[in-house]
């Protein structure tokens, strides 16, 4: 599902979440691991309040693995828990559970104290921005395909439990919320990882900004795909060489950046550069 996001969208988005809120005990943050930050919700912190939080880096198998070691680091060193998943295969799901249980360690603690409740499964609640892998997320972690896709407008569906192992029950639909779009680059990195819509940006722009930061970060990953020896000093005219080797010309002998713009995308996305993660913690 991806929609354009309009103010009545998102005080409605966050709503829902509010109410969620009310029924669980932990949220389950998913982002993806190859711009961590950037797909992050920019209100998260305030709509989430003091409610315990496991941040989900997803997509893992498709980042740099060393950086997604370092963004573990980072958030831990500012309290936030996090596990490195591949909602696809389920790698890292197997830890959700206990790391889930060890943050309401201390309120089940003490609930049991004053005997106010039976020890119960602890309950939690996915968030993320769209196409981050939310449903994939909840069916890996039910085991079978039950999450809802999309909108079903009209349609009032009471709140369903999904048991994963022994003590733990997800809600079954996730709470959607937006991107954050007030900064080019940012909206950038949702671009080329595939968070925002394709009709909904300028492929040439977002490929200028991924090869400049390519450039600096993997040239060796460049080098190898594209077959360039000697970077030229403006990205524009690597951009321009790329194209000419992969014959994206117009008449007249003129570079067709918008399909060279295309046919480097897609093998962004079908990993032709390898893993990849497009921002680091320094940052
Ligand atoms: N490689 C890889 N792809 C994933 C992973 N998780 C999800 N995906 C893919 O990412 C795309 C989006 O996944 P969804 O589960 O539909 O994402 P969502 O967050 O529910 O999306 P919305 O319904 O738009 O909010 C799909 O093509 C998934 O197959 C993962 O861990 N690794």
């Amino acid at each position: 599902m991806t929609i354009q996001w309009f103010p009545g969208h998102m005080a409605k988005a966050r709503r829902e979440i509010t109410e969620k809120l009310k029924l669980i005990d932990v949220v389950f943050e998913l982002v993806d691991s190859r711009i961590p930050l950037a797909s992050r919700n920019p209100m998260i912190d305030q709509i989430l309040g003091s409610k315990p939080r496991l941040l989900l880096l997803n997509k893992a198998d498709m980042a740099d693995p060393e950086l997604t070691k370092e963004w573990e680091r980072y958030f831990r060193a500012k309290g936030i828990p996090s596990l490195a998943l591949n909602s696809r295969t389920g790698k890292g799901v197997e830890k959700i559970e206990a790391a889930a249980k060890e943050l309401v360690k201390e309120k089940f603690d003490k609930m049991r104290a004053k005997g106010i409740v039976q020890p119960r499964a602890v309950r939690a609640l996915i968030v993320g921005i769209p196409n981050v892998g939310k449903s994939t997320l909840i069916n890996r972690m039910a085991g079978k395909n039950i999450a809802v896709t999309g909108d079903k407008p009209g349609v009032t569906k009471k709140q369903q439990w999904i048991k994963c192992g022994k003590s733990l029950e997800l809600l079954d639909t996730p709470g959607i919320l937006w991107p954050k779009f007030e900064d080019e680059t940012i909206g950038r990195k949702l671009a080329v990882t595939g968070a925002i819509k394709e009709t909904l940006f300028d492929f040439s722009d977002v490929i200028l900004f991924t090869l400049s930061y390519l450039k600096e970060e993997y040239p060796e990953r460049l080098r190898e795909r594209y077959s360039i020896e000697q970077f030229p000093e403006e990205t524009i005219a690597l951009f321009a060489e790329i194209g000419k080797k992969r014959g994206c010309l117009v008449s007249g002998g003129e570079i067709d950046f918008d399909r060279a713009a295309e046919l480097i995308l897609r093998d962004l996305r079908a990993e032709k550069l390898g893993r990849l993660t497009f921002e680091k913690p320094e940052e």
